[in-house]
């Protein structure tokens, strides 16, 4: 069967990082294209829920201020009066350590303190921690030259990086959680180089990250928001993006089975049959363009073979009434250290949590309360097959645990996001850059997710965006 129809570019997957591609396309005023999407929504894992006066967000709650792409999105949508910082003046993380939520330094940027009096202060950190955070500082030469040392494409593990400028406590305290916090996997696997470039690069420059970051300090005394969000929940920034793809270029519910070179165009099989394509781009979950790809190019197949871990999403909103029972400290939210869930023992143990309605104004209503839990890494898989009410129950023991008795929850919800969170081991950085290689000499052929080149919602739109513009220019 072949369509009658000849469509030129197919871009198969409507998550950010699809639909971007697609919005861009629209906006340049190029309307030959077809999106594909296997869900019956667009936007992946960008999800708002709306009700009673809750704003609950089911995937990411934000972006990182610090990466303006989403930001420019949004301004150039007409977004500006939605654009909602997060409440930085009570911005604090807390770690879960033996039971007792223990605040991180307020200085911190990730594992590196900007003001070492903190860490001084801090009842977080062994003596030795401490002597070794002094003495980071003073080994600026050694690290500089080991750094300059290395050819440019050898990696390492994020936690022997870390543990090579701190020590262990910090690594397995602040670094592991932390990279946790984003990554969602185990620091003795994923890539220095790939998840903690800035550090990287900190190190080639001056050695010292302690001083490094001081130095930057005292240079650009901007003070932003570490996380910026829409008021209205970040589905906003998917409508408004689809409002300007015509909707008769998108094919909700209609997974593609395969996709095939053949006699000069690419064919793509969905239920509704062949349609035919010069170009095609695969913005698809990972492990899905692997087995879309596997089947004739078994190389880039291979390469494809990235992990992505899972995350089970749990968000509990107290009314105003219930919420005056409940306790959370000031901050923003806490992170669990791997080395506490082994204390639990069976039980899937939290990765960590958000006090959303102090994370962000504008999410509860007057007085209410908003707490999202996360499951991630090891946690995930076993309780993706859990029914919702299994799923609650545990989640409100363990919060119950750490916070106090909470009241039953006005509402509470899951997410199950399977395989959602590449993970960017060892070796991330050659093994994209071979990727590429060999999708640049496939005709027509075009990658883009979050397994390359960086996970949150501004990488995506930048890569989305740039793709839709090369392709436009060739
Ligand atoms: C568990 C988890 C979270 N967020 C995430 C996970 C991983 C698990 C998964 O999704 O599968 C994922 C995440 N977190 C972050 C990103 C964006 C990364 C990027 O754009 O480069 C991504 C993709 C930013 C962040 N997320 C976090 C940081 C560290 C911020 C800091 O330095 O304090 C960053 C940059 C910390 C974090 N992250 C989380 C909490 C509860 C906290 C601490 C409290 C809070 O802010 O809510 C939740």
């Amino acid at each position: 069967m072949r369509a009658a129809s000849r469509s030129r570019i197919a871009i198969i997957g409507g998550g950010i990082a699809g639909v971007s591609t697609a919005y861009e396309l629209s906006r340049n005023g190029h309307a030959d294209f077809v999106l594909y999407e296997a869900s019956a929504r667009l936007g992946g894992i960008v999800e708002t829920v709306h009700q009673d006066g809750f704003v609950i967000e089911c995937g990411p709650d934000s972006w990182v201020t610090e990466k303006p792409w989403a930001r420019d999105l949004a301004l150039e949508l007409g977004l500006e009066a939605e654009i909602l910082a997060s409440n930085d003046a009570i911005r604090r993380t807390y770690l879960l350590l033996n039971g007792e939520l223990t605040p991180m330094p307020d200085s911190m940027r990730m594992m590196v303190p900007t003001d070492l009096e903190d860490i001084e202060r801090s009842p977080l950190f062994s003596e030795a921690a401490k002597q070794a955070y002094r003495l980071e500082a003073l080994r600026a030469a050694e690290f500089k030259a080991s750094a300059a040392a290395r050819p440019s494409l050898e990696d390492e593990s994020v936690a022997c990086f870390v543990e090579r400028h701190f020590g262990s406590e910090v690594t397995e305290k602040v670094a592991g959680p932390l990279l946790s916090g984003v990554f969602g996997g185990d620091i003795r696997q994923l890539s220095a180089s790939a998840v903690m470039a800035p550090f990287v690069k900190m190190e080639q420059e001056y050695g010292s990250l302690v001083v490094a970051l001081q130095k930057q300090r005292s240079q650009k005394r901007q003070s932003s928001a570490v996380f910026t969000t829409l008021k209205s929940g970040l589905q906003t920034l998917v409508e408004r993006m689809t409002a300007v793809i015509p909707p008769s270029n998108l094919r909700l519910s209609e997974p593609v089975s395969e996709m095939n070179w053949s006699r000069g165009e690419w064919e793509v099989a969905t239920r509704s049959g062949l349609a035919c394509f010069d170009r095609v781009v695969l913005a698809t979950p990972v492990h899905i363009s692997r087995r879309l790809v596997a089947r004739w190019n078994s190389e880039l197949g291979s390469l494809l073979d990235i992990e992505a871990t899972s995350a089970v999403v749990v968000a509990f909103a107290f009314s105003p009434e219930l919420a005056s029972s409940v306790q959370t400290p000031k901050g923003f939210g806490f992170l669990v250290p791997q080395s506490q869930n082994e204390l639990i023992g069976q039980e899937p143990e939290l990765l960590a949590a958000t006090f959303v309605d102090q994370k962000f104004s504008h999410r509860v209503p007057e007085g209410g309360m908003l707490i999202r839990a996360f499951y991630g890494g090891e946690s995930a898989p076993k309780l993706l097959d859990e029914d919702d009410s299994s799923i609650l129950k545990l989640s409100h023991r363990r919060l119950s645990h750490i916070l106090g008795e909470l009241p039953e929850p006005s509402i509470a919800l899951v997410r199950r996001w399977p395989r959602s969170l590449p993970q960017y081991t060892i070796g991330h950085r050659r093994r994209v850059g071979r990727i590429e290689e060999i999708s640049r000499e496939i005709p027509g052929f075009y990658l883009v997710g979050n397994a390359f080149h960086g996970v949150g919602l501004p990488d995506l739109v930048r890569q989305g965006r740039a793709l839709a513009n090369s392709l436009l220019a060739s």
